[in-house]
């Protein structure tokens, strides 16, 4: 039983919709095909993406969003709809008055098929080397019965007297080698033959030739349906129409699903030859596709897309400029965080891949969670792992030696871990990098109570058996109490930590040492970490110095600080 509310979604049995049906391709070759070359790219960021902003750009935005366009490596750049507003008109003659446009770039210009913008477009063309004209049409039965109350024949009609106008204008810029573009608008809810009649009644008009071929743009003005049936309708459409050898298919798709880039992708395997998109996927409602994503998505396939993202920060931030949108935190590829793992599991995988890519030297990138290297498009491994509540030991170590060259063995990334864990939980916010140094100086550094180094000499004698040992003197403070201690051993923390056990200072063995030097210049540093066995448990160390023995030294009252007292840090 279907109720119906008043408001807000139907339920049960939908009435308010209906499934959009399939079209007839039972032999469909798109689901075993590969992308294996990247298409014709056009850019509409200038006419679709401009046309659906809340304030459209101004000459000079769109000036220098073109040079943006232009230096990705679009070869084909729709600039406008001249004949729409004095803005776009004027857009057009500075872009050929000026001279902006190289000569490997041909410029598109929008206009529907209307006489006074036909003639409107043709003069804004004036002077430019080669242009595609984009002639367009509505043709569903939706935009048949409510916008234009006209059959069949009449909007076939529409689009032949607009190519013949076209063909007439032509002569009109001798100067400008002209390309047709035909898009029967709302493609995607056309029927499929009437879509193909109307596009071959455009082509027997304007006759085009495998040498001069016409642009068939086959929009998904809006996205009705899944990815699959609009492969279906780009495979129908290529192999059933006449002379395919003289057309390029064209996609242009919007997003109104969340599909766009899968429809993109699934239509170029049912042969379509040339994608139309903008950056980051502006455009009408939900957008255009983003041809960010489609291209680094052939990109991390192994395929060369053709344009060049090598620094998408900066061709973002121009991006964001001139619409005065932003590109979401999620966006693939461009998005802040998609780089990011504040979850451990994440982060763990993430720092083993990294570090084995280290040790391999393998030209292939390959770490996990992370389909594209992020340096290949201008990003950095810097913002790859953030610490929160979510995050592991595996982050936090990556951190630590990413940002401040700390290499702490692994036995200590457990310990250092749940200091950093508890400091989040408590915390309920992200650790920035600082405050995760800032807690390891708190938790080892700066642990000097009760005990506390204040000298320590080390020389080398001949011990009772005849053999060379290290004896140590040294003055420990302990709660502010000197005490004057003597051992001897195979070396400086051996005598050290004997020297403390004789004394009955202290009682504890030495489980592990590990250290490294920090930073390569005159000021560098020896890091000492070491782990101790006390009747509290086993506790880690750390101590920087300039000398590398009174490092592990103090490394060793560290640890023996932090077993008399619990985590300090809050
Ligand atoms: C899917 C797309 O994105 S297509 C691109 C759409 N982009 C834009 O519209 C941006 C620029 N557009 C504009 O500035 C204006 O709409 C203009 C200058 C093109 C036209 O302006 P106006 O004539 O003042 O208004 P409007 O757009 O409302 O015109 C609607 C008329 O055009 C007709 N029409 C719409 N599309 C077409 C077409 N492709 N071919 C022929 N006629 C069309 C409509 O049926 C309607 O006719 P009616 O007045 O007899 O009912
Ligand atoms: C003019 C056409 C190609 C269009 O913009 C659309 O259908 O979205």
């Amino acid at each position: 039983m279907s109720i119906q509310t008043r408001s807000g979604m139907q339920r049960g049995t939908i009435t308010k919709y209906r499934p959009f049906t399939p079209i007839e391709l039972p032999d469909r070759q798109w689901p075993s095909k590969m992308i294996t070359t990247a298409p014709t790219w056009c850019s509409v960021d200038l006419r679709d993406g401009n046309q659906a902003l809340p304030i459209p750009m101004s000459v000079d935005e769109k000036l220098e969003m073109f040079d943006l366009l232009v230096g990705v490596g679009f070869k084909e750049i729709e600039v406008g709809f001249p004949s729409a507003s004095q803005t776009e008109y004027e857009f057009m003659r500075r872009l050929i008055e000026e001279d902006h446009i190289p000569d490997d770039v041909t410029i598109q210009v929008l206009v529907q098929s209307r006489e006074e913008l036909i003639s409107r477009t043709f003069e804004s063309l004036r002077g430019a080397k080669k242009a595609i004209v984009h002639l367009y049409n509505s043709t569903s039965e939706q935009q048949r019965r409510i916008v234009f109350g006209l059959d069949k024949p009449a909007i076939v009609d529409i689009a032949v007297r607009g190519v013949r106008q076209i063909k007439d204008l032509v002569a009109s810029v001798p100067e400008t080698a002209i390309t047709l573009q035909y898009s029967p608008e709302s493609f995607s809810l056309t029927e499929i033959d009437f879509a193909l009649e109307i596009c071959e009644a455009v082509v027997d008009v304007w006759q085009p030739t495998p040498a001069q071929k016409i642009i068939l743009n086959l929009p998904t003005t809006v996205e009705v349906s899944t990815p699959n049936i609009h492969a279906d309708q780009i495979e129908w459409f290529c192999r059933h129409m006449r002379n395919r050898e003289t057309a390029i298919i064209s996609l242009h798709t919007h997003n109104d699903r969340g599909t766009g880039v899968a429809s993109t992708e699934m239509g170029l395997l049912a042969g379509a030859e040339r994608v139309e998109g903008t950056l980051f996927g502006n455009g009408e409602r939900t957008g255009n596709v983003d041809i960010v994503t489609l291209a680094l998505n052939m990109y991390t396939q192994g395929v060369d897309p053709c344009l060049n993202f090598s620094d998408l920060p900066a061709i973002q931030e121009i991006y964001e400029k001139c619409t005065r949108l932003s590109v979401p935190m999620r966006q693939p590829y461009a998005g802040e965080l998609v780089f990011t793992a504040f979850s451990g599991s994440h982060q763990d995988a993430i720092n083993k891949g990294m570090n084995a890519l280290e040790k391999s030297h393998s030209p292939l990138w390959d770490v996990p969670y992370l389909p594209i290297d992020p340096k290949d498009i201008g990003r950095s491994y810097e913002a790859i792992i953030r610490i929160n509540s979510q995050s592991g030991k595996g982050g936090v170590a990556y951190l630590m030696e990413s940002e401040f060259g700390l290499q702490m063995p692994k036995a200590m990334h457990i310990e250092f871990g749940k200091v950093i864990k508890h400091l989040a939980d408590v915390r309920g916010s992200e650790i920035l990098s600082s405050e995760l140094y800032q807690a390891f100086e708190q938790e080892y550094l700066q642990r000097t109570a009760p005990f506390k180094l204040t000298s320590f000499e080390g020389r080398t004698i001949l011990n009772k058996a005849g053999s060379e040992a290290l004896e140590c003197i040294a003055t420990v403070n302990i709660n502010d109490v000197p005490h004057e201690i003597r051992g001897q051993g195979n070396g400086p923390i051996d005598a050290f930590v004997r020297a403390l056990n004789q004394h009955g200072l202290a009682n504890f063995t030495l489980k592990s040492y590990s250290e490294h030097a920090l930073g390569n210049d005159a000021s560098t540093q020896a890091v000492a970490y070491i782990q101790l066995q006390t009747p509290a448990g086993a506790f880690f160390g750390a101590a920087l110095d300039t000398n590398i023995e009174i490092a592990s030294i103090k490394a060793v009252l560290s640890a023996l600080n932090r077993s008399t007292q619990p985590i300090k840090f809050n």
